[in-house]
This record gives C-alpha cells, sequence and structure tokens, in this order.
C-alpha cells in the first residue's frame, strides 16, 4: 500500500481548535503535563527565533492572557539564557493571567530581575516597538473568538508597524485557526511556529503566516492515538439550561428475539447513561416485557418472536423521532430477521446516522451496498471476516491491523468501522485511533451491547460517527476498568454500565487512575511527524 494512502494513526495533518485542547488533556492523563507542554513550546520558539536573529539582539515579547501567552513567557526565559536582551510587553495585567500553567511562567520570569525587563502595556495606543531586531507575537493562538478586542487589537496593529523579524507564536493573532478568517487586525507574520501539529486555517493565509514551521511541544504521539479522557471531556456536548426535552437526543435500540431478551436491554441502559431525552427500545414481546422494569425506557413492541418484515414500517415512523439508530444487539439469525434490517437499512433516511452490531452485521455481509458514511460498525474480529470476507491482521501486528479497517471503510463510503479487541481500532478511513481502555473480564456477555448503545447516544448527541464511535469505546473500556476495580472476575456488564457515569461526570479526574497506563505488546510503530516548510510549497 502507497504510503500517502495509509491513515496515520492519529486526528490528521491538521488539528483544530478543539483537537488541541483534546491533546493538551490526553497528554496530561499520559505523563506529560500541560506544564510540560508549554514549557516546551516556549523552548521551541526560543530556537526558531535564535535559528534567525542573532544572539545580543533586542527581541520584544508582547504577551495575552491565556495559554499563547504563556508559550511567550516561557520563550522570553529561554531567550534571556540565550543571550537576547530581551523586554516582555504583558498586554492583560499579571492577575488576569488566569491558567496556572501560564501563572507559573509568569512568576518564574518576575524574579528574572537582571535579565529580561517586564512591562504592563497600560495605554496600547502607546507600544512602541521601535529598536527591537525581533518581535515575538504570544497576543492570542487557538482560544482566539471573534475579532480581537482592546488591547489586543492596538497590540497587533503595533506588530505590524514594527521593523523587525516578526514571528507569532502557534497562529498569527487574530487569525481563527480553524477557519482562517480574520475578523479584524490580524497580525502579519514572517515566520509562525506553530505547535504540535498544523491547524488548518494556517493554510488558508500563507500572506499571514509567512514561513510555517511545526515544532514540538513534546506531546506524545499515544496523546492522539490513544482516545482518551480529552476526548470525553471536549468533545461530548453537555445540556444546558435552555436544553429542551428532545434536544440532547432521542435513540432508538432495535434488537432482542425469543432467545435474546438482555442484549438490547443493556444497549438501551447503556445509551440512557450517555445522558439522553429519550431511549426507544424496539423489540419482541418477551424482551419488552423483561424491559418494563425499567420505567424510564419507553417499549416498541414488535409482536411476535423475533424482528421481521412486517415491522419495518412501523420502525421507521419511530426512527424518524430518533437522531440516532442502533440495530443488532440479540435480533438473532431468522431469515426473516435478517430480511427485516436490510429492509430497514435501505429504507432509513439517509441522514439518520445509525449503529450496526452483532447479528445485524451478519444481515449487512450479503449486501454490503447499503454501508454509508454515516454508520458505525462494530464488528468483534469474527465479525468482521465475515463481513468483508477477509480476516484483519491480528492485534500484535497492530498497523496491519488499521491499515485492514481502514481500507474496508475507505471501500465502503467512509464509514466508520470499530474492529473490537484487546485493544479496539477506530477508523473512518481518513483517519485511525486506538482504545485501550478496557479489562480482561470485559469478555463477559453483554459489553459490546452496552458499546453499541453509547456509541448511538453520542451519534444522538450530535458527535460525528468517528468521534462518537472512539469516545464509545473508551468510556465503555473505562467504565469496565473501574467495574473490574472493584467486581474482578466477577464483574458483568451491568456492573460496567453502573459506572458509565463516573467516567462521563469528571472524565478529568479519572485521568490521574492507571487507565491508560496499561503496556500493550504490540509491534511498534513509526510515527510520521508534521512536516515543516511553508505551505504553498506543500501545495496545500
Ligand atoms: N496542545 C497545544 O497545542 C498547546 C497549546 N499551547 C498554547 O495555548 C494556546 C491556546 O491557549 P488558550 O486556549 O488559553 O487561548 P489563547 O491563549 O489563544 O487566548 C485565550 C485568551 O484570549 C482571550 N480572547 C479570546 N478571544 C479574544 C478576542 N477576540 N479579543 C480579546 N481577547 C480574546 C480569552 O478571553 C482568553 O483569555 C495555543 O495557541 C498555544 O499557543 C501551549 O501552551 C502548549 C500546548
Ligand atoms: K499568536
Amino acid at each position: 500500500m502507497e504510503d500517502a494512502e495509509k491513515p496515520q494513526l492519529g486526528l490528521g495533518d491538521t488539528i483544530s481548535s478543539l483537537d488541541v485542547a483534546v491533546i493538551d488533556a490526553n497528554s496530561e492523563a499520559l505523563g506529560v503535563s500541560r506544564l510540560q507542554l508549554m514549557e516546551n513550546a516556549g523552548r521551541s520558539v526560543a530556537e526558531e527565533l535564535a535559528r534567525r536573529v542573532p544572539n545580543g539582539s533586542r527581541v520584544a515579547v508582547l504577551v495575552g492572557p491565556g495559554g499563547n501567552g504563556g508559550d511567550g513567557l516561557a520563550a522570553a526565559r529561554h531567550l534571556a539564557y540565550m543571550g537576547y536582551r530581551v523586554d516582555v510587553i504583558l498586554l492583560a495585567k499579571p492577575e488576569d493571567i488566569r491558567s496556572p500553567e501560564a501563572r507559573s511562567m509568569y512568576e518564574a520570569l518576575e524574579v528574572m530581575d537582571i535579565t529580561v525587563d517586564i512591562t504592563i502595556a497600560r495605554d496600547p495606543r502607546r507600544i512602541s516597538l521601535e529598536g527591537y531586531d525581533a518581535v515575538v507575537d504570544a497576543l492570542l493562538g487557538t482560544g482566539l473568538r471573534g475579532p480581537p478586542r482592546s488591547p489586543y487589537a492596538e497590540a497587533i496593529e503595533a506588530v505590524n508597524r514594527a521593523n523587525a523579524l516578526k514571528l507569532s507564536v502557534d497562529v498569527p493573532s487574530g487569525l481563527d485557526s480553524d477557519t482562517g478568517e480574520a475578523p479584524g487586525p490580524v497580525v502579519r507574520a514572517d515566520v509562525t511556529v506553530t505547535l504540535h501539529k498544523p491547524k488548518p486555517g494556517l493554510f488558508r493565509r500563507p500572506d499571514l503566516v509567512g514561513e510555517l514551521v511545526v515544532a514540538s511541544i513534546g506531546a506524545p504521539p499515544e496523546a492522539e492515538i490513544y482516545v482518551g479522557p480529552g476526548d470525553v471531556a471536549y468533545r461530548v456536548p453537555r445540556r444546558s439550561w435552555r436544553t429542551h426535552k428532545g434536544q440532547a437526543g432521542r435513540v432508538l435500540i432495535i434488537g432482542g428475539s425469543q432467545g435474546f431478551v438482555g442484549a438490547p436491554v443493556i444497549s438501551a441502559l447503556a445509551a440512557q447513561r450517555a445522558g439522553l431525552d429519550l431511549v426507544y427500545l424496539a423489540a419482541p414481546t418477551r424482551v419488552v416485557e423483561a424491559a418494563a422494569r425499567y420505567p424510564t425506557i419507553i417499549p416498541v413492541e414488535l409482536e411476535g418472536p423475533y424482528l421481521s418484515p412486517e415491522h419495518v414500517d412501523r420502525l421507521l415512523a419511530v426512527a424518524q423521532r430518533a437522531d440516532a439508530v442502533a440495530i443488532g444487539m440479540g435480533l438473532g439469525l431468522e431469515e426473516a430477521t435478517q430480511e427485516a434490517v436490510r429492509e430497514l437499512l435501505a429504507r432509513l433516511p439517509p441522514g439518520k446516522p445509525v449503529v450496526v452490531d452483532a447479528d445485524a452485521l451478519k444481515a449487512l455481509s450479503t449486501s454490503r451496498e447499503l454501508i454509508r458514511g454515516n454508520m458505525v460498525l462494530t464488528p468483534h474480529e469474527a465479525e468482521f471476516a465475515r463481513l468483508f470476507g477477509a480476516k484483519p491482521a491480528p492485534v500484535e501486528k497492530i498497523e496491519a491491523r488499521v491499515a485492514d479497517a481502514a481500507q474496508q471503510a475507505r471501500l465502503h463510503g467512509n464509514a466508520t468501522i470499530l474492529l473490537k479487541g484487546p485493544v479496539d481500532v477506530i477508523t473512518d478511513g481518513r483517519r485511525a485511533r486506538l482504545n485501550k481502555a478496557g479489562a480482561p473480564a470485559m469478555s463477559t456477555g453483554g459489553t459490546g451491547d452496552a458499546l453499541a448503545g453509547l456509541a448511538a447516544a453520542l451519534l444522538a448527541k450530535g458527535v460525528e460517527p468517528f468521534h462518537a464511535a472512539c469516545i464509545a469505546a473508551y468510556v465503555n473500556g473505562a467504565a469496565g476498568a473501574l467495574a473490574y476495580r472493584e467486581y474482578g472476575e466477577s464483574m458483568t456488564a451491568l456492573d460496567l454500565v453502573d459506572r458509565i457515569h463516573l467516567v462521563l461526570k469528571d472524565p478529568l479526574g479519572l485521568a490521574g487512575s492507571s487507565i491508560l497506563y496499561r503496556r500493550l505488546p504490540l509491534e511498534k510503530t513509526r510515527y510520521q511527524p508534521p512536516t515543516r516548510g511553508r505551505p504553498r510549497d506543500r501545495g496545500l
């Protein structure tokens, strides 16, 4: 396979401002703190400046109130060590520097009374950058919201007037790193040192970015490769007081048969724990009767012992009221059931996101043309082999396994495939991530049903299919790990469901726990670092 065709493990070639927050938090969960990242960012910035301006030169560092300013403060310390004459110009009052990391950068600089000069720009219109050889723009980064307000607007104008080398930290201040829009004043940089990975907006405005350099902040590639607490904290929408009933998501679970009564009930319970407004459970009579002890689940009784084509019209009507559907758990392998699954998937509105699990995957194996981009398929290895007609590479050869799954995703409309195993592979053919949260006892029956319910719940909340599958795998695994801690080998899928709220309520609080610390015996893969260079040279 061509290298270009291989999806890189991780979040792709560029990262959004949301990805930045996720990577920070996942990095912290893996033992590399935000403070370390900021320190590395500052050092990388100082080193890039040192490549371009001889030491002894005069450098002004303009510092904003957030993480971007924190990077600038760290850079100032490194530049002082390297022999530059450093003046730091603070646009915010020191007490307005709130993040603990940026604060500690400021405190370290404050006592450097021999080598660094710090001024607070009380009147931003009077900032003069005359006589400097270089200006470091650490005003605003990925946290920019809307056009820069005073005093940052004036500070940006001052940077642009300066007759010096202009180096922007992460993004030219004023540029929206996601869209490339500049809704107000914006820095015109000679060099932009962007951190960890390029942001998409940078490629849209090479005129503002100048030379683009991608610098390491020491975040482990694993912070992107493995789904982690940052994904839960920043990608899962939360209700506000203004949310109306139904807005937080409605899910339709279709599953169960005379022989498998519990599976779809576990899915429904897990979906509910993900914070949904409504959960419909459409299932044969015996399943609906068993679910009656959970009054919060809305039953849709399908008369008879198993799903069959005469139920499809009714299911389509209920599906209209749901934001996402999960189908397959415990449905059984009756020919009529398989036919009903195919008919339903063919007739569902194309915009409706669907999780296809278990017995519904078997139905799909004879009609793979029904697979589409907003589907999440959740096969384990044998189901994958049956569905796509080829076994995936073993878990130990993780890169080959990812490539096998990604290839099938590409062949099937970039649907999301969640290939379950001791380490889960999640890919839409463009991106690929892994989940290692879990516990050996998760081989117990029903944990896969919980996973399907979680994935559907996240889809219903508007999370895009790739991230919904990633987060479902992590939340399910982390809840399983917590259940295992308490019950050991005796844990059941219901113990897992009972711990979903712990993972969702305080995902970052769990970070200190050992959920991501298991080292897996996987064949090593090479991480491809993002390339340096001018955006136009990269044809982007
Ligand atoms: N994982 C990463 O990539 C890392 C990011 N770091 C840095 O952190 C930055 C992000 O930090 P933050 O999220 O704190 O955001 P920023 O530092 O970009 O700015 C946020 C601050 O600016 C204010 N602000 C936002 N829009 C404004 C506007 N239109 N007018 C006036 N003020 C405005 C906000 O109130 C907030 O105080 C990145 O750009 C990067 O420089 C680094 O510390 C290292 C780690
Ligand atoms: K900046």
